[in-house]
């Protein structure tokens, strides 16, 4: 469905020297960086795969999308989509796709998403009975039905983040990129959302790739995950597999019903936390068993849950040793 070889995305910056004299001189002699926003990255996503598009803030990842839904040329390489050369914005690729921002929005402010939502159907040409059909389905799954005749900006984030996704979805994209979007929310409304969007992707078959700095969101939605930094791909696999080869420690989560000293826990694993009640343990895969047993013979354990490390920690890993890898790389051999 998606197919990207080597892609580079290069802005050329204007560079604009500090002080007022500088300032003037640099409008003759103006002098440009390049910012190696992605810099060669290759994958494949197959039709009605769930992807998250990971990396730290300037990875690239919205580059990345907007080279993908046919927004910015690329500098070199080759994207298609669906069989579509996105920068080529044929009607028949802008009909399949929806770059869905969370930062930015698509409904006009100062009509009701209604009126959107029929501005959608005209630009896509949907015909009535399809665009009846779906819109009262979406009505239904997101529950707006009592908002869609208000103005845009008398609604809350959620209750407009919730329709910019319905206006997004009445031409039915098959391929769907999302950037961020449930930034902002508050957490039941991201899990609303997060809801939605797997039902639309289960539904409708479509392909999602989505970037969000929520690890719930990509935990939820994303079986697979494609890493990104400094605009170079770090990995690409199992969201499971990259937790597997980033943090193989498992985590023993202990709710004690009275107070233990610390000097009690340190025996059974790397003590993580240590509060009034509840006690987290870091132990080593195979040491799990061992541990549960001691703790249960040893400590006045009211509950316990082994758990995999939150995926924000992982995360933060993994961007930590690409960093490092990149700057063992630049750093110059000693004579
Ligand atoms: N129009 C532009 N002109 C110049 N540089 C740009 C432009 N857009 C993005 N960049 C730079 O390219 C790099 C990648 O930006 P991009 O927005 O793709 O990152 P991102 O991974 O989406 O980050 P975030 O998580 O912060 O949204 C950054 O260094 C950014 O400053």
């Amino acid at each position: 469905m998606i197919s990207v070889r080597g892609l580079r995305k290069h802005y050329k910056v204007h560079k604009r020297p500090p002080g007022l004299k500088a300032a003037l001189r640099s409008l003759i002699h103006r002098s440009y960086t390049t910012v190696k926003a992605v810099d060669g990255i290759s994958f494949d996503i197959r039709p009605g795969e769930r992807v998250g598009f990971l990396g730290p803030n300037g990875a690239g990842k919205t580059t990345t999308l907007k080279v993908l839904s046919g927004l910015l040329y690329p500098s070199d390489g080759e994207v298609t989509v669906d069989g579509h050369v996105p920068q080529k914005r044929e009607e028949a690729f802008l009909k399949k796709i929806m770059l869905v921002m969370g930062q930015k929005q698509q409904l006009l402010w100062d009509l009701p998403p209604a009126e959107t939502f029929e501005l959608n159907r005209a630009i896509y040409d949907v015909p009535q009975a399809q665009y009846k059909k779906t819109i009262s389905d979406l009505i239904e799954l997101l529950e707006i039905g009592d908002l869609i005749g208000k103005p845009t900006r008398q609604l809350s984030l959620g209750e407009r983040m919730k329709c910019e996704l319905a206006a997004a979805l009445i031409h039915q994209p098959r391929v769907l990129f999302l950037d961020e979007p449930t930034i902002g929310l508050d957490v039941a409304m991201q899990a609303t959302m997060r809801t939605f969007i797997k039902e639309y992707n289960e539904k409708y078959g479509a392909t999602l790739i989505l970037t969000s700095h929520y690890m719930d969101d990509v935990a939820a939605l994303c079986p697979r995950v494609i890493v990104i930094d400094k605009g170079l791909l770090s990995y690409d696999g199992g969201l499971d597999a990259l937790v597997q080869r980033v943090r193989p420690e498992k985590r023993v989560v202990l709710r004690l019903s009275e107070e233990v000293d610390a000097g009690r826990l340190s025996p059974l694993g790397r003590v993580v936390t240590h509060e009034p009640g509840t006690a987290v343990l870091q132990v080593q895969q195979e040491a799990v068993n061992a541990t549960i047993t001691r703790a249960l013979s040893t400590l006045p354990v009211m509950d316990l849950t082994v758990e995999n490390a939150p995926l924000e920690e992982v995360m933060s890993e993994l961007f930590a040793e690409s960093k490092a890898r990149r700057t063992a790389v630049s750093e110059p051999v000693p004579a």
